[in-house]
């Protein structure tokens, strides 16, 4: 785990007073917003992406972008019944260098973007937060540089480094171990109908994580037009084919994240309230989805009806033994909740997560034991007893999900101050407004629960 810059604003989480009641409003999917960006610039005509995620993440993908030549306008309509509210309109253009691309530290901008920029003409520096620099990219670049890209990279295999974008790519079969990270099959397939060849992707190394995300990757494709073969739809195990085609502008309008709903669901589990998250779409390729069983198995009941998902927890809340290895983002809220249970909880499957925004299973392991709990790092997760736990500092790493798994906590735990809330803007923009609406009176806080 890197040591947390020095952060000295601390968010007190306030605690719920009683069972929180509470229609909860989602902002949209970063993954969604920042796939169709990337689909958008590439194709062969403009598109428009409607209720965009406007949070860190996807405005330095659209930052990225623009900085290549794509042209993004931001139009807002105003937000009734009838309208999509805010949309940008994406206008493919030559993409083109000298540029400098900023990822922060999204995984999506650093691994999708060095793809587009080796179509691109000319060199495209990529540069980021401190921690982008030990995330893992390597995949990303042998790949490309097998497919015939020119890359100054480091002895690390990692960011900063410059593409040197030749104006087209010639593509075609590649093998790459992607076990650390689904981003870097989904980063190939995205600019892979670009490539002279197309590409075959064939990952060779351990479990591939997050299998939900590289769907989604594939659904996108195929909705611009794209034709991708599957292990899915029959085809080898771990080989993807995309061909080579110009990619359609499509109009799409991003669902809300369910990823990030889940501090919100966590709300009704842990105080035993009612939370509904309009919009959540009947099917989706969303990880966020996993959420209605994962939380039903821990204690609630979910329904899906015109005006949402709407989860209703008991009071108790019960221990989990899941292979998360899907659905890793959801990982620290789902071990909040577990810390708050009566029995324990065994999360697998997630050794990557400590190549994540932070080493995620060292800082829930460190930050919920000085809060009195009893959480032990296994090889590939973590082990977590439930212990009654008492307030104090939960530091966040620059690690939006660490944030949000803090104030779910500080819900049942009074004294909870959560470093560094703003981190949250990441993928959730304005979250400290978001959670204290729901807590607040008008929400309708119900007569005090188990909390
Ligand atoms: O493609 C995507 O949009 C994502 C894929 C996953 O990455 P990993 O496979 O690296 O876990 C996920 O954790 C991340 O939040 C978003
Ligand atoms: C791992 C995550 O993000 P990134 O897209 O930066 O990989 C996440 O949002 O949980």
């Amino acid at each position: 785990m890197t040591e947390s810059p020095a952060h000295t604003d601390l968010w007190p989480a306030p605690t719920a007073t009683g069972a929180v009641h509470a229609t909860v409003t989602v902002p949209g999917s970063k993954s969604v917003t920042n796939r169709a960006l990337v689909l958008a610039a590439l194709a062969s005509e403009p598109g428009w992406v409607r209720r965009p995620l406007r949070s860190r993440d996807t405005l330095l993908m659209a930052e990225a972008l623009r900085a290549m030549g794509v042209g993004i306008e931001e139009t807002v309509s105003s937000a009734s019944a009838d309208s999509e509210g805010e949309a940008w309109r994406v206008i493919p253009a030559r993409l083109h260098g000298p540029a400098t691309v900023d990822v922060g530290n999204a995984g999506t901008v650093m691994r999708f973007l060095p793809p587009v920029a080796a179509l691109a003409d000319g060199p495209i520096r990529f540069d980021g937060d401190p921690r982008s620099y030990e995330r893992p990219l390597h995949g990303v670049i042998d790949a490309l540089r097998a497919l015939g890209a020119r890359i100054d990279d480091n002895e690390r295999g990692a960011l900063p480094l410059t593409v040197h974008g030749g104006g087209a790519l010639d593509g075609g079969p590649v093998e790459i171990d992607a076990s650390s990270s689904s981003q870097f099959v989904s980063a190939l397939l995205l600019s892979g109908p670009r490539f002279n060849q197309g590409v075959e992707v064939r990952h060779i190394g351990g479990v591939l994580p997050s299998m939900p995300h590289i769907r989604m990757t594939v659904d996108m494709l195929r909705m611009a037009g794209a034709q991708v073969d599957t292990p899915e739809a029959g085809g080898e195990p771990d080989v993807w084919r995309v061909s080579p085609s110009a990619l359609l502008g499509r109009d799409i309008v991003v669902e809300p994240d369910l990823s990030n709903a889940a501090p919100f669901l966590a709300a009704a589990l842990v105080t035993g309230g009612k939370v509904t998250i309009p919009d959540w779409p009947e099917h989706t390729t969303q990880p966020g989805d996993a959420l209605r069983d994962i939380f039903t198995a821990m204690g609630g009941s979910c329904e899906l009806t015109e005006a949402g998902l709407t989860f209703t927890g008991t009071g108790r809340i019960k221990g989990i033994d899941a292979d998360l290895h899907e659905v890793g983002e959801l990982s620290p809220v789902i071990a909040a909740v577990a810390a708050l249970a009566d029995s324990e909880s065994v999360l697998r499957g997630i050794a990557h997560l400590r190549l994540h925004e932070t080493d995620r299973l060292a800082a829930l392991a460190k930050e919920i034991n000085e809060l009195g709990g009893d959480v032990t790092e296994t090889e590939d997760g973590l082990h977590i007893r439930p212990r009654a736990l008492h307030g104090g500092v939960f530091h966040t790493y620059e690690d939006h999900r660490l944030a949000t798994a803090a104030a779910v906590i500080g819900l049942a735990v009074e004294g909870v101050q959560v470093e560094n809330v703003a981190t949250t803007a990441k993928t959730l923009p304005d979250f400290p407004a978001l959670w204290t609406g729901m807590l607040g009176p008008v929400a309708g806080a119900a007569p005090a629960g188990r909390v």
